[in-house]
């Protein structure tokens, strides 16, 4: 039996027809991000469409162009779920092949927005029309646990053109080709295979076992003719076979591999028997990647194998989201892999959803921030650790939170995690305020190795320079950084190769800073229910009247009339309404931080509804 629990949460593996709709996803993100087995199961990355998380664009070692990936339809029949996706091969505008699409298709290659079109593929329907090359189908046994993966692509691709096509050339227009011509005559298996080779060859090294039983089965190919205003018609092309190509791990019998339109069995091979030599040579036998085993990966590459450890504090609102964004982008871009740990004030989770989904995220219960934060960090750093080989882990906490309070935890795991930095982000537009009411507020800045202040576009110089004095007043050892929107580079911070070192706990005690100031604070948190739609002026009014008491404030909602839901967030002195992610739970609220919040968001719902 396939153990899936690394790849899958519970909810999804209870359910055969999710099952089959994720698996391809949860294999390829995963392997995606173990940079050592990424490049040998022959992957150079992936990335996600943002209008669609479940389309995947991705390339391939040696090939120049783009392939991607995107569910079409799934279904479930008892135990069994199945699902169906859509292959595409984006070709890079110098490659040969080019030639071999369709006029359309090889117009199209050469537009300068065309990377920029292949990226948000999943909702550009002429794209998918042109570069369409193969299917796959993933059949999911949830009583045997037994998978099938098969891929369906035609030897070749062929498209006539009933009336002709005409392009504008130098002397005008020009047949490029002639009626009843051929438009399009594409080895669509051939340009696919190299996907299909290295997503098998990820599904052995998740499932850490090679594949025991291949089947292959064709029927003769067909080749489209067009007519215009979208008319088709397609005929048996009986130089072209098209094929499936399915491999099973576990249990054949009892797998629905939808093959009924395939009647020609050309192979069917079952483990112990000798492998058919065509496929000999397939990296998908190797259930194991060489020098590339979870616990020996990085070793092997001569790389430090502990993730290093970031933890990143600031008071409320200071621009902590804005700057790990930053810090992911910077990390993406140099193939590194980021987990992140956030523990968002409020049930909601908005953070999380606010940065990318590309990312592992494990959200912590919520409670007393800082306590429950120290609870549930060890659990939710050993979660990460076992399921994902991070090059970094980022403890985002919340702007209340004192990391004095887990210091002592984190030593524990100094066997399993690099120590890198406590860096603590400053509101410069705010100034002093917070150091001067809030014991937190300096506590995070007294423990910093680095200090970023923040939104400086807010400050004047004199403000600054106060400020900083304060800061160094406070901790005269940390590195002070200044920047806006949290942009600023990692490697000046860290340094290159991120040796910077956390001073631990024992060390701290020398300087006077204790554990557990929650109650110190007096600040606590609210969750407000907002009803599903509301109208902006009278919100804008109230949020107007917010007394000073009220610290941070953020959420989603959705204005009467208005297209799409909105994010809020408010620090004192600035509010600003954004676009809220993709993703929508469909739920409208805001949280409130600050003191007596209960009052302030009672009145605030008084004087709006
Ligand atoms: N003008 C300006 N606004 C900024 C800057 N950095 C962040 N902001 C805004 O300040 C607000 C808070 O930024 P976040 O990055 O969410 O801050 P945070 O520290 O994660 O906030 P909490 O989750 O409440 O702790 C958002 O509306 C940002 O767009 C900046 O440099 N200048």
């Amino acid at each position: 039996m396939i153990d899936f629990s690394a790849l899958l949460p519970p909810a999804v593996t209870a359910d055969p027809q999710l099952t089959a709709l994720e698996l391809p996803r949860a294999v390829l993100m995963r392997v995606n991000f173990i940079p050592g087995v990424r490049q040998r199961l022959g992957w150079r990355g992936v990335k996600e469409c943002t209008g669609n998380p479940g389309a995947l664009t991705l390339k391939v070692v040696d090939a120049p162009g783009v392939f991607a990936i995107c569910p079409q339809a799934s279904d479930m029949d008892g135990e069994q779920g199945r699902a169906l996706f859509d292959l595409y091969y984006f070709p890079a505008p110098e490659e040969d092949l080019v030639e071999s699409f369709s006029i359309a298709a090889g117009i199209t290659v050469l537009q300068d927005d065309f990377l920029d079109r292949v990226r948000e593929f999943a909702g550009d329907e002429q794209l998918q029309a042109l570069f369409k090359l193969a299917t796959l189908q993933l059949s999911y046994n949830g009583n045997t646990g037994a998978v099938a993966v098969s891929f369906m692509a035609a030897e070749r691709q062929l498209l006539i053109s009933a009336e002709g096509v005409m392009i504008s050339g130098i002397d005008g227009l020009q047949q490029a080709v002639e009626p009843g011509g051929v438009d399009q005559d594409l080895a669509a298996q051939t340009v696919m295979f190299p996907f299909f080779r290295a997503l098998a060859a990820s599904f052995s090294f998740c499932f850490a076992a090679a594949p025991n039983a291949l089947l292959q089965l064709s029927r003769p190919g067909r080749k489209i003719i067009y007519y215009q205003q979208n008319r088709f018609e397609s005929e048996f092309c009986y130089d072209s076979k098209e094929r499936l190509l399915s491999l099973v791990w576990g249990e054949q019998r009892g797998l629905s591999i939808d093959d009924s339109e395939f009647p020609k069995l050309e192979l069917n091979w079952r483990d112990p028997e000798e492998k058919p030599c065509e496929y000999a040579d397939e990296p998908w036998w190797q259930k194991q990647v060489p020098g590339a085993r979870f616990s020996v990966d990085k070793n092997t590459m001569g790389i430090s194998e502990k993730p290093k450890l970031i933890i990143l504090t600031g008071f409320l609102g200071a621009g902590k989201t804005s700057f790990l964004n930053h810090f992911i982008e910077y990390q993406a871009r140099k193939n590194a892999f980021v987990a992140i740990i956030q523990n968002e004030i409020g049930a909601q989770g908005l953070d999380t959803k606010l940065l990318g989904q590309h990312y592992a995220v494990t959200e912590m219960d919520e409670g007393c921030v800082c306590c429950t934060l120290s609870g549930n960090l060890k659990l939710a750093l050993a979660e990460i650790l076992a399921g994902f080989q991070p090059d970094f882990v980022v403890v985002e906490t919340t702007g209340l939170a004192n990391p004095a309070n887990f210091l002592s935890e984190i030593s524990e795991l100094e066997d399993q995690l690099d120590f890198c930095s406590i860096t603590t982000l400053v509101d410069a537009a705010q100034g002093a305020a917070p150091l001067e009411k809030y014991g937190v507020a300096r506590e995070q800045l007294m423990l910093a190795d680095a200090v970023i202040l923040n939104k400086i576009d807010q400050s004047s110089e004199e403000q600054l320079a106060q400020l900083t004095a304060k800061i160094q007043l406070l901790n005269p050892v940390a590195s002070i950084y200044e920047t806006c929107h949290g942009e600023c580079s990692p490697a000046q911070i860290y340094g290159v190769n991120f040796a910077g070192q956390m001073r631990l706990p024992n060390d701290r005690e020398k300087h006077g800073i204790h554990g557990h100031t929650h109650a110190e604070h007096g600040i606590s948190s609210l969750l407000l229910d907002l009803p599903q739609s509301i109208g902006r002026e009278q919100f804008l009014a109230a949020t107007a009247k917010l007394p000073e008491q009220v610290l941070r404030v953020k959420g989603v909602l959705q204005f009467e009339n208005e297209g799409d839901p909105l994010v809020y967030q408010y620090v004192p002195g600035s509010q600003t309404l954004s676009p809220a992610p993709e993703e929508d739970s469909g739920q409208r609220f805001l949280v409130f931080i600050g003191e007596d919040v209960q009052r302030s968001a009672e009145s605030f719902l008084n004087t709006f509804i």
